[in-house]
């Protein structure tokens, strides 16, 4: 009998069903970051760097993707050794504009049809994200809550423009995009005008959001966060802003694991949220002591979102997204681990026998749930996710190393 098949029958004693858990992993769709890969810089110019905006990316690793072409080539790399239905997070400072220098509030559709094209090739949809970021008109620290009319304005336009642009690429591929606004706005230091912020970011996004989209072309999520590099006083788009706006505009939350107090459990939110809104964008994250962007790794705190995702039963409508930026590691490494983490906590989580433990917990007994749980930590998990990577044909834990220093050797090292 082999590995798999020994660890099939241990879960069926838990009335698992490993087979049918296998199939409903593979259908579940991570959107995979594109900015891992070149630490943030995007394409609008040469040698373009994250600036400001409260996010950094450290390291220099030599390898980074320097246009298009390269980041596609390492994407395709880093799919083929994934496996699972996937979709490509791309950020708008990411389009193709040729030689010529093209703002922000003049991006079009035509700068991404060369990514929807690659898109329907890999047979990876879309997602969408305007950047407020590393650019001189967000040098004050303030976008969309500006109030510097100019500014302002701005961003507004770059802000329907990208909902334009979400629409128009879910149509073409046949599955909503879906675009995340993150907006940098905040204050380093004491701020005494917060309402006056927050009521001109109210007034920004109900104009931005005038227009309505189809539902199955595009859907807006709004990106909380509690503090910032550069912002510790002071976030515009905090939680509690962001979820009442939400609510009341029928729009969906997007919550990064790492815009909390790092103390704070991110997979508790969840039940909270999803019991009022239908939909969540999550930003799969490992903030180490701040908002720093580690890559995910297989930990307590990713396992227990992932259960309360399939807990809830919400799974179906929750957009689970990446969001990991390191620069001091071979990124296709990086990328990879993130990517497999978060599967892995996913199948951890769909592997758990609900019912049994919804059981022990109706009927008082704790002892009982508490040790049923501890069951499943020391079952053959391994057995199945590499029956799972075979299955997806990519490879097995211990493969990685050696094929991702070989795409280092033959291809990153190539790079000047
Ligand atoms: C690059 C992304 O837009 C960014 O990471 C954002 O999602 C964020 O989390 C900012 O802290
Ligand atoms: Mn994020």
């Amino acid at each position: 009998m082999s590995y798999y098949e020994e660890a099939k029958k241990i879960y069926e004693q838990y009335g698992v069903d490993t087979d049918s858990v296998l199939d409903q992993l593979s259908g579940i769709s991570l959107s995979v970051h594109c900015w891992q890969g070149d630490d943030v810089g995007g394409f609008e110019r040469p040698d373009a760097e994250l600036a400001g905006g409260g996010i950094q990316a450290t390291g220099n690793y030599p390898g980074k993707a320097k246009n298009v072409d390269q980041l596609r080539q390492d994407l395709e790399e880093v799919f083929s050794l994934v496996g699972g239905s996937h979709r490509l997070n791309l950020h708008a400072s990411y389009g193709e504009f040729g030689s010529t220098f093209v703002d922000r509030d003049q991006i079009e559709e035509k700068y991404y049809q060369g990514w929807v094209d690659w898109g329907k090739k890999m047979g990876i949809p879309l997602d969408f994200n305007g950047t407020f970021f590393s650019h001189p008109m967000a040098d004050d620290g303030y976008t969309l809550a500006s109030k510097d009319e100019r500014i302002r304005r701005f961003w507004i336009e770059h802000a329907k423009r990208c909902r334009k642009i979400a629409a128009w690429i879910g149509e073409q591929q046949g599955s909503p995009c879906i675009l995340d606004t993150w907006i940098p706005d905040g204050a380093k230091n004491l701020t005494v005008d917060k309402f006056g912020y927050r009521a001109i970011l109210k007034e920004s996004l109900d104009e931005i959001f005038e227009t309505e989209y189809p539902k199955e072309f595009m859907r807006d999520a709004l990106e909380t966060k509690l503090f910032g590099i550069g912002s510790e006083a002071f976030v515009v788009g905090s939680h509690e802003f962001y979820m009442n706006y939400a609510a009341r505009n029928n729009k969906m939350l997007c919550i990064d694991m790492g815009h909390f107090h790092t103390e704070e459990d991110i997979s508790d939110k969840l039940s909270a949220i999803l019991l009022f809104d239908d939909e969540i964008l999550l930003h799969v994250s490992r903030p180490m002591h701040w908002d720093s962007d580690h890559v995910v790794l297989f930990n307590d705190k990713i396992k227990m979102v992932a259960e309360e995702l399939v807990r809830s039963g919400k799974l179906e409508t929750s957009h689970i997204g990446l969001d990991f930026f390191d620069a001091s590691i071979n990124r296709i490494g990086a990328w990879v681990t993130g990517i497999r983490a978060m599967r892995k906590a996913l199948l951890f989580a769909l592997l758990e026998p609900i019912d049994q433990l919804i059981e022990y917990e109706e009927s008082g007994n704790g002892y009982a749930t508490m040790a049923l749980l501890e069951q499943q930590s020391v079952l053959p998990f391994g057995a199945i996710w590499d029956e799972y990577c075979r299955r997806t044909n990519t490879p097995l834990e211990g493969e990685l190393i050696d094929l991702i220093g070989l795409y280092e050797r033959e291809v990153l090292e190539e790079r000047s």
